[in-house]
């Protein structure tokens, strides 16, 4: 197979703007698209502030981010992803959004192009299925914040081939990632753990068994975790924590998943953490405050 040298990235919010500025700095080509003008907007001045924030620190030169920001081209056009080798698929976690995004994309494509998608939770099989590709569909999952975070976990879907998997893998290593490989369950590995961590929080908070400011001191303190769940929850989007549980309890069956009522709350209030400035915090205070 030939090297992946120019990447589409699908969603340009927190993942997708992580994805294409890890992903530029390894030197690939990257395009960024969004059913959003402003989120492609805002995805430009997030990576081109954090690649500041590395240059100055001294982590990258400035040359690396200029070139970097040079090889991001943005827009609202899927026509742009023609040039694609590889596509990562990072919009939000909706089943049904994906599968049109899939669908739309498709007749688009070089035949050749590899199909990924950055889901937390849902079944790369099934999404693979929608596709003209399941061979070349794979899951390729990065942890929040991409440029900090270490791994990318990937997961093959039934009809996933050797190519594939080993030109992703290669791929992420070359963004600097370690991998860990998981089977096509509900959520993999890292959301399996971590997801009904977050919600058993949520419920601890929600029967009174401590206020935000100790659940989180006790894990920090208690468990050495370098976050609280709450403030972790907040971090990821409360809205993708809840379809992650959501996920979970339709698909493993068993009411140890079922998500917390002051979860679905959140989320219907709209309070989906620091993304939209209110969650568990409140955002707009410095230090951010705890909202119960
Ligand atoms: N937040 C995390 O910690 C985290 C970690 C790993 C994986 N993920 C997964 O990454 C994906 C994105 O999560 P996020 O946190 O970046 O969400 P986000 O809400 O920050 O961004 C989602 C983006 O998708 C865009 N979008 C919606 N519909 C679209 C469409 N039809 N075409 C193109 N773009 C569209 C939205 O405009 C938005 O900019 C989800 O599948 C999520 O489960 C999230």
């Amino acid at each position: 197979m030939a090297e992946i040298s120019t990447l589409g990235v699908i969603g340009a919010g927190q993942m997708g703007n992580g994805i294409a500025h890890v992903a530029a700095l390894a030197g690939l080509d990257v395009v960024l698209v969004d059913v959003k003008a402003e989120a492609v907007e805002k995805a430009r001045a997030t990576i081109a502030r954090n690649l500041a924030r590395q240059v100055s620190k001294g982590s990258i030169e400035a040359s690396a981010r200029d070139a970097a920001l040079d090889r991001i081209r943005g827009g609202t056009e899927m026509a742009a992803l023609s040039a694609a080798d590889l596509v990562i698929e990072a919009a939000t976690e909706r089943e049904d959004l994906k599968v049109s995004i899939f669908r739309q994309v498709v007749p688009l494509l070089k035949p050749e192009a590899i199909l990924a998608s950055n889901t937390s939770s849902i079944s790369i099989t099934r999404l693979a299925a929608v596709t003209d590709r399941p061979h070349r569909f794979i899951g390729m999952h990065f942890m929040n914040p991409v440029p900090v975070m270490k791994l990318v976990e990937i997961i093959r879907g039934i009809a996933t081939d050797e190519e594939t998997f080993n030109a992703v893998q290669q791929l992420a290593e070359r963004m600097g990632k370690t991998t860990a490989v998981a089977q096509d369950f509900p959520a993999f590995i890292v959301n399996r753990v971590l997801i009904p961590m977050i919600n058993e929080a949520v419920y601890a908070l929600q029967e009174g068994v401590g206020d935000v400011r100790s659940i989180d001191a006790a894990m920090k303190l208690g468990a050495a975790h370098p976050m609280g769940p709450l403030e972790l929850g907040d971090f990821i989007g409360l809205d993708t924590c809840l379809a992650i549980m959501r996920v979970l309890h339709a698909e493993m069956g068993d009411s140890k998943y079922r998500p917390s009522p002051l979860l679905v709350k959140h989320v219907e209030a709209g309070w989906l953490g620091r993304k939209s400035g209110r969650g568990f915090y409140d955002y707009s205070q410095d230090p951010p405050r705890p909202t119960r």
